[in-house]
């Protein structure tokens, strides 16, 4: 029997039936996909997917900058997209493993390959445990993603609850695309000694974006004139972004999402937005469940500080 089964949101059930609800997700091995555009028969042989040494992965739990990343490693990898000359999407460059890829052919693309996955530690490329290819792990406060991914599903994807309360114990049940954030997290942190792994804040990312491509371009190797790197920070802003259409996925969202849906993957790009969503009541139960969930992950979070 696979191991894949499908699965229903008893949470999400409100006003939908299960039947409505059920085709939403997928679970394999333990972990929720949304069923958009997902590439299942790919995901369930990962295990055996042939990594080269200088395979690049953007890895990240949903809504914590994927895109806004995508969009600066093509800057730096692909003269013509920093020059504007090439007009190829950010996913076509650097496609998800899971998502949008029935159609990409992984073995066939030329090296280096680029590829995004929101995919949790333990279903990676068993090459990739050896420290072959590189890692960049993109995190965020967590309370930002929750407030992010709710007007995602709201707007964009007809999979969730328009209730905020009703979506806070989905995403602290891990009944999301994705599954729970701690452990995503967690998973990566803790194995990060199997991976050539660098772990980068959305919020660092935010406050100082030069020094973050900086950072980023050390890490790959790559050495790029002070020229590009303004090229790339300007390009990568969330200004620049929304009105970039390689960079800011509206043509997927009209392709696979529905044109009845309103909304962007860019919505506001700021820090600190759970403010506007989450009471002191719902704040201090978050905190509490981070608190004990985190409380051995030495990672750095310096969202609380400083924030905008
Ligand atoms: N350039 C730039 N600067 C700052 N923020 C940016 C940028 N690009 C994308 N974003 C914000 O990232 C959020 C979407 O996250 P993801 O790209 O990980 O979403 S997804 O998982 O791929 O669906 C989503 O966050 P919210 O605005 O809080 O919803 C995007 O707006």
């Amino acid at each position: 029997m696979s191991e894949v089964q499908s699965s229903f949101q008893q949470a999400l059930i409100g006003n939908r039936n299960m039947e409505d609800t059920n085709k939403f997700l997928t679970k394999l091995k333990g972990c929720y996909f949304a069923n958009t555009q997902l590439n299942l028969e790919f995901l369930e042989n990962l295990d055996d997917f042939e990594i080269r040494d200088d395979d690049v992965f953007i890895i990240t739990y949903p809504k914590s900058g994927t895109v806004w990343f995508q969009q600066i490693l093509c800057l730096i990898y692909f003269e013509e997209h920093r020059k504007g000359i090439g007009n190829l999407e950010t996913v076509e460059r650097i496609p998800f493993l899971e998502y949008f890829s029935r159609e990409v052919d992984f073995a066939e693309r030329p090296s280096p390959r680029l590829f995004t996955t929101h995919i949790p530690y333990y279903l990676v490329p068993r090459g990739l445990k050896n420290k072959k290819a590189k890692v960049i792990y993109i995190y965020r406060n967590p309370k930002d993603v929750m407030c992010s991914y709710f007007h995602f599903s709201k707007k964009l994807t007809a999979s969730a609850t328009d209730n905020f309360v009703e979506f806070m114990n989905l995403f602290l049940e891990g009944e999301v695309a994705g599954s729970l954030w701690f452990d995503h997290i967690k998973g990566w942190y803790e194995h990060k000694n199997l991976f050539n792994i660098h772990f980068l804040m959305y919020e660092e990312m935010k406050k100082d974006l030069r020094g973050s491509v900086l950072k980023i371009c050390k890490f790959l190797g790559k050495e790029l004139s002070e020229e590009d790197v303004d090229a790339v920070v300007r390009q990568a802003t969330f200004e620049n972004m929304k009105n970039d259409p390689r960079a800011n996925y509206d043509n997927k969202l009209k392709a696979y999402f529905g044109i009845q849906k309103k909304g962007h993957f860019l919505r506001k790009g700021t820090i600190g937005d759970w403010k506007n969503h989450m009471t002191a009541e719902q704040n201090e139960k978050f905190d509490m469940i981070f608190q004990t969930k985190m409380k051995d992950i030495p990672l750095k979070f310096i969202w609380d500080m400083n924030e905008e």
